[in-house]
C-alpha cells in the first residue's frame, strides 16, 4: 500500500515553474538534472500549463505529469478527442506514496469533464497503468532484415510500377510530410495527429538538448501519377568487417506510406542500397507487410514485440458509436470502473449502416473492467482470449465469440508515434 503524503501540493504549474518542473522531469527519467535555458524555452513553447501538473514538496517540484489534446483514429476512419498523457515522473525519493494516483485522478477527472472520449499513453513499464483503467490497445514490432538472405534481385534499379524514389532534404519533408501523414493517419486505426512541432523535431528545425541531432536521410516515393505516397527517414552507420566486407545497418526512424506500393518500394529501396547488409525497421504494426515484400520472409526477424498505445475509455457510448464494425449484432456489456468515470451497463447494436450504444437494464452478456474494454476497443485484443485468462466474464455462453465477431478487425490497429 502506498503511504499518502498530504502535505505535498499537487497542482497545475505556472510559467515560472517550468525550469523546476523540467529539472524534476529529467531527474525522474534519469537524465541529467542540469537544465539548459534552451530546454526551458523549448518546453515553454508547447506545454499547456493548465494541463501540466507538478507535485511540490516545500516548494520544490518532485513529480511531473502532462496531458495534451490529441485526435485518435478509430476503426472506420473517424477520430475521437483523446487526452494524451506524457512526462509522468515521480522523483525517486518520493515514490510509492500515492503521487501518481493523485495526478492521474486529477487529469482523468478534467478529461472527463472536458468531454474527451478516451485517455491515451505509451507506458514505460507494463504494470503501471492497468490500475487506472488503461488497457494495451495497440502493439508494435521491430524487424531486423538480413538483406543478403532476403533473396532480392541485386539488379533492382528502382520502382517498376512507374513511380520513383527521390532523396529529399528536411525542408522538402516539412512540405510533403504533413499532408501525406494526414492521409495515412486517417486510414490507420490507432494513429494520432502530428502537430507542426513534430515535423520540426523530425527534421532538425527544432533541436532537443537531451538528444544530439544527426541529420538522417529522407526518401520520398512518388506514384506514376507524381503524387507523394510514402516517406522514410533513416540513418546509416559505417561498419566494415575483415577483408573490407561492408556490414552497414540502415536504421529506419520512421516510415509512412499511403499505399502498399509505396510501402513495398520504400522497403525495397532500403534493402537495395549498396553496403547496407542489415535494415532495422523501427517500430511497425505487428502485422506489417514488410516480411512478405521479401522473397524469403524469414530474412526479417522480429527483434522486439511490445505493447504500445494504452487506452482508457472515458465515454463508453461515444467510444463504441465512433467506430465501425465488420459484423452485425448486439452485445450487452457490464463495464466495471473503480474510478467511477465510465462504468455501467451498455447495449451495443452494430450494423452495416452504423452502430448505436446506450445504457440499458437488460441482462449483461459480458462483464469486464474498463481496462479490458480499452484493450478490445480498437479491435486488437480478443474477448475469447481475455475470457480464457479470466479477465472477461461470459454471462451468456458464447458471448465472447460474439464480441470478437463484432469488435475485431482484419488488420491490426497501430500507432506510429511515440509521445
Ligand atoms: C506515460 C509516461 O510518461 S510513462 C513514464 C512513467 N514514468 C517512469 O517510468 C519513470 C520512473 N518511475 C516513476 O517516476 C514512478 O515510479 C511512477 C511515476 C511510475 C509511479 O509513481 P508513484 O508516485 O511511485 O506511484 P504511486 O505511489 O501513486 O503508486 C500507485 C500504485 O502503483 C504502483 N506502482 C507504481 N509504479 C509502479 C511500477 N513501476 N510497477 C508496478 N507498480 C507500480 C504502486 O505500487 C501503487 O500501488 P498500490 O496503490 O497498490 O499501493
Amino acid at each position: 500500500m502506498s503511504r499518502p503524503v498530504p502535505h505535498i501540493d499537487v497542482r497545475s504549474i505556472t510559467e515560472t515553474d517550468i525550469p523546476d518542473w523540467t529539472r524534476a522531469l529529467n531527474t525522474g527519467f534519469l537524465r541529467t538534472p542540469d537544465v539548459a535555458e534552451t530546454e526551458v524555452a523549448d518546453r515553454a513553447s508547447y506545454i499547456v500549463p493548465s494541463r501540466t501538473l507538478g507535485a511540490f514538496d516545500a516548494g520544490r517540484c518532485v513529480a511531473t505529469f502532462r496531458s495534451f489534446a490529441q485526435e485518435l483514429t478509430v476503426v472506420g476512419g473517424a477520430t475521437v478527442p483523446a487526452d494524451a498523457i506524457s512526462n509522468v515522473t515521480v522523483t525517486p525519493t518520493h515514490r510509492r506514496r500515492g503521487l501518481l494516483n493523485r495526478m492521474m485522478a486529477h487529469d482523468l477527472a478534467a478529461a472527463k469533464e472536458r468531454g474527451d472520449v478516451v485517455a491515451t499513453l505509451i507506458a514505460a513499464e507494463y504494470p503501471i497503468y492497468g490500475r487506472y483503467g488503461f488497457g494495451p490497445a495497440t502493439w508494435a514490432a521491430e524487424w531486423t532484415v538480413d538483406v543478403p538472405r532476403a533473396g532480392l534481385d541485386p539488379r533492382w534499379a528502382g520502382p517498376e510500377d512507374g513511380g520513383r524514389i527521390d532523396i529529399v532534404d528536411s525542408a522538402d519533408v516539412r512540405k510533403i510530410g504533413p499532408e501525406l501523414h494526414e492521409r495515412v493517419r486517417l486510414a490507420q486505426p490507432g494513429a494520432t495527429d502530428r502537430d507542426e512541432r513534430w515535423w520540426q523535431v523530425a527534421t532538425g528545425a527544432v533541436r532537443l538538448d537531451r538528444s544530439p541531432w544527426t541529420e538522417p536521410f529522407f526518401a520520398v516515393y512518388r506514384s506514376a501519377g507524381g503524387e507523394a505516397e510514402g516517406l522514410v527517414s533513416y540513418l546509416a552507420d559505417d561498419k566494415w568487417g575483415d577483408g573490407k566486407q561492408p556490414l552497414n545497418t540502415a536504421s529506419v526512424k520512421w516510415l509512412i506510406a499511403a499505399t502498399p506500393e509505396a510501402e513495398r518500394n520504400l522497403w525495397r529501396y532500403l534493402c537495395s542500397i549498396d553496403w547496407i547488409t542489415t535494415v532495422r525497421s523501427g517500430w511497425r504494426a505487428p502485422d506489417d507487410l514488410l516480411p512478405f515484400f521479401l522473397p524469403d520472409p524469414r530474412a526479417a526477424r522480429i527483434t522486439t514485440l511490445a505493447d504500445w498505445l494504452w487506452v482508457r475509455v472515458l465515454d463508453v457510448v461515444r467510444a463504441l458509436e465512433a467506430r465501425t464494425y465488420e459484423g452485425q449484432g448486439e452485445l450487452v456489456l457490464e463495464v466495471e470502473d473503480g474510478a467511477g468515470l465510465a462504468g455501467g451497463r451498455y447495449r451495443l447494436r452494430a450494423a452495416a449502416d452504423g452502430a448505436s450504444c446506450a445504457p440499458t437494464t437488460a441482462p449483461a452478456d459480458l462483464t469486464l473492467d474498463v481496462a479490458e474494454l480499452g484493450a478490445l476497443w480498437l479491435g486488437d485484443e480478443s474477448a475469447v482470449r481475455l475470457a480464457a485468462l479470466g479477465r472477461v466474464r461470459e454471462e451468456r455462453a458464447g458471448a465472447a465469440k460474439v464480441a470478437d465477431a463484432l469488435l475485431r478487425t482484419s488488420r491490426r490497429p497501430w500507432c506510429p508515434d511515440m509521445f
